[in-house]
Protein backbone atom coordinates (compact mmCIF):
# COMPACT_ATOMS: atom_id res chain seq x y z
CA UNK A 1 0.00 0.00 0.00
CA UNK A 2 1.02 3.41 -0.74
CA UNK A 3 0.43 6.27 1.77
CA UNK A 4 -1.40 8.93 0.02
CA UNK A 5 -1.22 12.70 1.06
CA UNK A 6 -5.00 13.08 2.78
CA UNK A 7 -4.60 16.77 1.83
CA UNK A 8 -3.64 15.65 -2.02
CA UNK A 9 -6.01 17.67 -4.14
CA UNK A 10 -8.99 16.22 -5.52
CA UNK A 11 -8.89 15.00 -9.19
CA UNK A 12 -11.83 13.03 -9.71
CA UNK A 13 -15.42 13.58 -8.54
CA UNK A 14 -18.40 11.43 -9.19
CA UNK A 15 -21.58 12.08 -7.67
CA UNK A 16 -25.06 9.72 -7.21
CA UNK A 17 -24.37 8.05 -10.54
CA UNK A 18 -27.02 5.82 -11.90
CA UNK A 19 -27.25 3.99 -15.11
CA UNK A 20 -30.22 2.08 -16.42
CA UNK A 21 -29.96 -0.48 -19.51
CA UNK A 22 -32.79 -1.42 -20.87
CA UNK A 23 -33.23 -4.22 -23.47
CA UNK A 24 -36.44 -5.68 -24.78
CA UNK A 25 -39.25 -5.97 -21.78
CA UNK A 26 -35.97 -5.90 -19.38
CA UNK A 27 -34.58 -3.14 -17.62
CA UNK A 28 -31.06 -3.59 -15.40
CA UNK A 29 -30.32 -0.73 -12.87
CA UNK A 30 -26.68 -1.26 -12.76
CA UNK A 31 -25.71 1.50 -11.04
CA UNK A 32 -28.15 3.11 -8.10
CA UNK A 33 -26.14 6.33 -6.44
CA UNK A 34 -23.00 5.79 -6.41
CA UNK A 35 -20.67 8.49 -5.14
CA UNK A 36 -16.79 8.78 -5.23
CA UNK A 37 -13.87 10.58 -5.30
CA UNK A 38 -10.33 10.00 -5.83
CA UNK A 39 -7.20 12.13 -5.16
CA UNK A 40 -4.02 12.96 -6.95
CA UNK A 41 -1.20 10.20 -5.88
CA UNK A 42 -4.11 8.05 -4.38
CA UNK A 43 -5.19 4.46 -5.42
CA UNK A 44 -8.65 2.87 -4.76
CA UNK A 45 -9.57 -0.77 -5.95
CA UNK A 46 -13.05 -1.50 -6.98
CA UNK A 47 -14.03 -4.78 -5.74
CA UNK A 48 -17.22 -6.82 -6.57
CA UNK A 49 -19.09 -9.69 -7.57
CA UNK A 50 -19.88 -10.24 -11.03
CA UNK A 51 -22.62 -8.34 -12.09
CA UNK A 52 -22.49 -5.52 -9.59
CA UNK A 53 -22.14 -3.11 -11.67
CA UNK A 54 -17.83 -2.25 -11.52
CA UNK A 55 -17.43 -2.06 -15.58
CA UNK A 56 -20.16 -0.11 -16.03
CA UNK A 57 -18.54 2.30 -13.35
CA UNK A 58 -15.29 2.32 -14.86
CA UNK A 59 -17.16 3.36 -18.12
CA UNK A 60 -18.81 6.11 -16.90
CA UNK A 61 -15.66 7.80 -14.80
CA UNK A 62 -14.03 7.35 -18.08
CA UNK A 63 -16.80 9.12 -19.95
CA UNK A 64 -16.66 6.16 -22.08
CA UNK A 65 -20.27 5.50 -21.07
CA UNK A 66 -23.13 8.03 -20.16
CA UNK A 67 -24.89 8.02 -16.80
CA UNK A 68 -28.28 8.35 -16.42
CA UNK A 69 -28.12 10.39 -13.32
CA UNK A 70 -25.39 11.86 -11.43
CA UNK A 71 -22.14 13.47 -12.84
CA UNK A 72 -18.31 13.16 -13.41
CA UNK A 73 -15.53 15.76 -12.86
CA UNK A 74 -11.79 14.98 -13.51
CA UNK A 75 -9.48 17.38 -13.30
CA UNK A 76 -12.32 20.16 -12.59
CA UNK A 77 -13.46 19.41 -16.31
CA UNK A 78 -17.10 17.77 -16.83
CA UNK A 79 -16.47 14.19 -18.39
CA UNK A 80 -20.67 13.65 -18.13
CA UNK A 81 -23.60 14.62 -20.08
CA UNK A 82 -21.24 16.19 -22.77
CA UNK A 83 -21.52 15.32 -26.51
CA UNK A 84 -19.45 12.52 -27.57
CA UNK A 85 -16.83 13.92 -29.31
CA UNK A 86 -16.10 16.19 -26.15
CA UNK A 87 -16.33 13.63 -23.70
CA UNK A 88 -13.64 11.75 -25.66
CA UNK A 89 -11.67 15.38 -26.01
CA UNK A 90 -11.36 15.36 -21.67
CA UNK A 91 -10.72 11.61 -21.72
CA UNK A 92 -7.58 11.99 -24.51
CA UNK A 93 -6.42 15.14 -22.43
CA UNK A 94 -6.32 13.84 -18.94
CA UNK A 95 -7.75 10.32 -18.59
CA UNK A 96 -5.92 6.90 -18.94
CA UNK A 97 -7.79 3.75 -19.64
CA UNK A 98 -6.88 0.05 -19.59
CA UNK A 99 -9.66 -2.25 -20.47
CA UNK A 100 -10.07 -5.85 -20.28
CA UNK A 101 -10.13 -6.38 -24.04
CA UNK A 102 -7.27 -4.12 -24.74
CA UNK A 103 -6.69 -0.56 -25.53
CA UNK A 104 -4.66 -0.98 -28.79
CA UNK A 105 -5.79 -0.34 -32.83
CA UNK A 106 -4.82 -3.23 -34.11
CA UNK A 107 -3.15 -2.43 -37.58
CA UNK A 108 -0.84 -0.09 -36.08
CA UNK A 109 2.46 -1.23 -34.05
CA UNK A 110 2.86 -0.57 -30.62
CA UNK A 111 5.07 2.89 -30.84
CA UNK A 112 1.81 4.38 -33.35
CA UNK A 113 -0.50 3.22 -31.08
CA UNK A 114 1.75 5.33 -28.31
CA UNK A 115 2.02 8.13 -30.51
CA UNK A 116 -1.27 8.12 -31.39
CA UNK A 117 -2.76 8.38 -28.03
CA UNK A 118 0.49 11.41 -27.14
CA UNK A 119 -1.14 13.21 -30.84
CA UNK A 120 -4.26 12.53 -29.51
CA UNK A 121 -3.86 14.80 -26.09
CA UNK A 122 -3.08 17.77 -28.54
CA UNK A 123 -3.08 20.34 -25.99
CA UNK A 124 -1.44 18.42 -22.61
CA UNK A 125 -1.73 20.59 -19.25
CA UNK A 126 0.94 23.27 -19.12
CA UNK A 127 2.57 20.95 -15.74
CA UNK A 128 2.27 17.56 -17.86
CA UNK A 129 5.55 15.40 -18.61
CA UNK A 130 4.18 13.51 -21.83
CA UNK A 131 7.25 10.82 -21.96
CA UNK A 132 8.01 9.97 -25.47
CA UNK A 133 7.70 6.78 -26.90
CA UNK A 134 10.83 5.17 -26.21
CA UNK A 135 10.42 6.43 -22.76
CA UNK A 136 6.96 4.62 -22.24
CA UNK A 137 8.55 1.69 -24.21
CA UNK A 138 11.08 1.10 -21.48
CA UNK A 139 9.31 1.99 -18.75
CA UNK A 140 7.13 -1.00 -19.29
CA UNK A 141 9.87 -3.05 -20.39
CA UNK A 142 9.08 -3.15 -23.99
CA UNK A 143 11.85 -1.02 -25.95
CA UNK A 144 11.90 -3.93 -28.21
CA UNK A 145 8.78 -3.83 -29.26
CA UNK A 146 7.83 -1.09 -30.93
CA UNK A 147 7.15 -2.46 -34.10
CA UNK A 148 5.16 -4.79 -32.96
CA UNK A 149 1.73 -5.28 -33.45
CA UNK A 150 -1.15 -6.44 -30.95
CA UNK A 151 -1.12 -9.57 -32.17
CA UNK A 152 2.65 -10.64 -32.29
CA UNK A 153 2.60 -9.60 -28.76
CA UNK A 154 2.23 -12.57 -26.16
CA UNK A 155 -0.25 -11.78 -23.08
CA UNK A 156 1.85 -10.38 -20.47
CA UNK A 157 3.79 -8.16 -22.98
CA UNK A 158 0.35 -6.87 -24.14
CA UNK A 159 -1.17 -5.91 -20.86
CA UNK A 160 2.37 -3.75 -20.26
CA UNK A 161 1.59 -2.27 -23.91
CA UNK A 162 -1.98 -1.42 -23.43
CA UNK A 163 -0.30 0.33 -20.27
CA UNK A 164 1.92 2.03 -21.78
CA UNK A 165 -1.04 3.62 -24.96
CA UNK A 166 -3.21 4.12 -21.51
CA UNK A 167 0.30 6.32 -19.86
CA UNK A 168 0.81 7.87 -23.15
CA UNK A 169 -0.80 11.25 -22.18
CA UNK A 170 0.66 11.35 -18.72
CA UNK A 171 -3.00 11.15 -17.35
CA UNK A 172 -4.63 12.82 -14.09
CA UNK A 173 -6.36 9.87 -13.56
CA UNK A 174 -5.73 6.06 -14.46
CA UNK A 175 -8.61 4.04 -15.04
CA UNK A 176 -7.86 0.25 -15.58
CA UNK A 177 -10.26 -2.93 -15.62
CA UNK A 178 -8.59 -5.92 -13.69
CA UNK A 179 -5.15 -4.23 -15.16
CA UNK A 180 -3.39 -7.55 -14.15
CA UNK A 181 -5.64 -10.49 -15.60
CA UNK A 182 -4.26 -13.98 -15.87
CA UNK A 183 -0.46 -12.62 -16.03
CA UNK A 184 1.96 -14.36 -14.14
CA UNK A 185 3.52 -13.45 -11.04
CA UNK A 186 6.72 -11.42 -12.05
CA UNK A 187 4.24 -9.87 -14.86
CA UNK A 188 1.92 -9.05 -12.25
CA UNK A 189 4.56 -7.70 -10.71
CA UNK A 190 5.78 -4.92 -13.09
CA UNK A 191 2.70 -4.08 -13.82
CA UNK A 192 1.79 -3.79 -10.08
CA UNK A 193 5.25 -1.58 -9.89
CA UNK A 194 3.95 0.54 -12.95
CA UNK A 195 0.80 1.20 -11.43
CA UNK A 196 2.07 2.29 -7.97
CA UNK A 197 4.63 4.85 -9.88
CA UNK A 198 2.07 6.18 -11.68
CA UNK A 199 0.58 7.12 -7.94
CA UNK A 200 3.41 8.29 -7.10
CA UNK A 201 3.63 10.55 -10.25
CA UNK A 202 0.43 12.17 -8.92
CA UNK A 203 -2.39 10.72 -10.72
CA UNK A 204 -5.17 9.51 -9.26
CA UNK A 205 -5.49 4.84 -9.75
CA UNK A 206 -8.95 3.65 -9.76
CA UNK A 207 -8.80 0.13 -10.15
CA UNK A 208 -11.28 -2.52 -11.01
CA UNK A 209 -10.17 -6.19 -10.04
CA UNK A 210 -10.80 -9.49 -8.32
CA UNK A 211 -7.07 -9.81 -7.60
CA UNK A 212 -5.95 -9.59 -4.12
CA UNK A 213 -2.13 -8.48 -4.87
CA UNK A 214 -3.59 -5.56 -6.73
CA UNK A 215 -6.27 -4.96 -3.44
CA UNK A 216 -2.58 -4.83 -1.31
CA UNK A 217 -1.27 -1.80 -3.34
CA UNK A 218 -4.20 0.25 -2.95
CA UNK A 219 -4.89 2.99 -0.32
CA UNK A 220 -8.55 2.52 -0.12
CA UNK A 221 -10.90 -0.26 -1.37
CA UNK A 222 -14.58 0.30 -2.16
CA UNK A 223 -17.01 -2.54 -2.70
CA UNK A 224 -19.85 -2.66 -5.30
CA UNK A 225 -22.85 -4.55 -4.67
CA UNK A 226 -26.34 -4.51 -7.00
CA UNK A 227 -24.83 -1.22 -8.25
CA UNK A 228 -24.54 0.19 -4.84
CA UNK A 229 -20.95 1.05 -2.86
CA UNK A 230 -21.67 -1.45 0.17
CA UNK A 231 -21.18 0.37 4.01
N1 LIG B 1 -24.79 -3.31 -22.42
C1 LIG B 1 -25.58 -3.83 -21.45
N2 LIG B 1 -26.89 -4.08 -21.68
C2 LIG B 1 -27.70 -4.57 -20.72
N3 LIG B 1 -27.28 -4.88 -19.46
C3 LIG B 1 -25.98 -4.68 -19.18
C4 LIG B 1 -25.05 -4.14 -20.15
N4 LIG B 1 -23.82 -4.04 -19.58
C5 LIG B 1 -23.97 -4.49 -18.31
N5 LIG B 1 -25.25 -4.86 -18.08
C6 LIG B 1 -25.80 -5.36 -16.81
O1 LIG B 1 -25.48 -4.40 -15.80
C7 LIG B 1 -25.10 -5.04 -14.60
C8 LIG B 1 -23.69 -4.61 -14.20
O2 LIG B 1 -22.77 -5.12 -15.17
P1 LIG B 1 -21.21 -4.84 -15.10
O3 LIG B 1 -20.60 -5.46 -16.31
O4 LIG B 1 -20.99 -3.40 -14.86
O5 LIG B 1 -20.79 -5.66 -13.79
P2 LIG B 1 -19.32 -6.11 -13.30
O6 LIG B 1 -19.33 -5.96 -11.82
O7 LIG B 1 -18.29 -5.37 -14.07
O8 LIG B 1 -19.28 -7.64 -13.69
P3 LIG B 1 -17.98 -8.55 -14.08
O9 LIG B 1 -17.12 -8.65 -12.84
O10 LIG B 1 -18.58 -9.86 -14.46
O11 LIG B 1 -17.29 -7.85 -15.23
C9 LIG B 1 -25.24 -6.54 -14.85
O12 LIG B 1 -26.51 -6.96 -14.39
C10 LIG B 1 -25.14 -6.65 -16.35
O13 LIG B 1 -25.83 -7.76 -16.82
Amino acid sequence: MSQADSSAPEILTAHDLYRFYRSGEEETLALRGISLSLRRGETLAVIGPSGSGKSTLLACLAGLDEPDGGYVYVGGERVSHLPEAARAQVRARRIGVLLQSGNLLPHLDLAANILLARSAARAPRPSSHQPDTGELLDQVGLGARGRALSRELAGGERARAGLAVALANDPDVLLADEPTGELDGPTEQRILDLLQDRARRGSGVLLVTHSRQVVRIADRVISLRDGRIRR
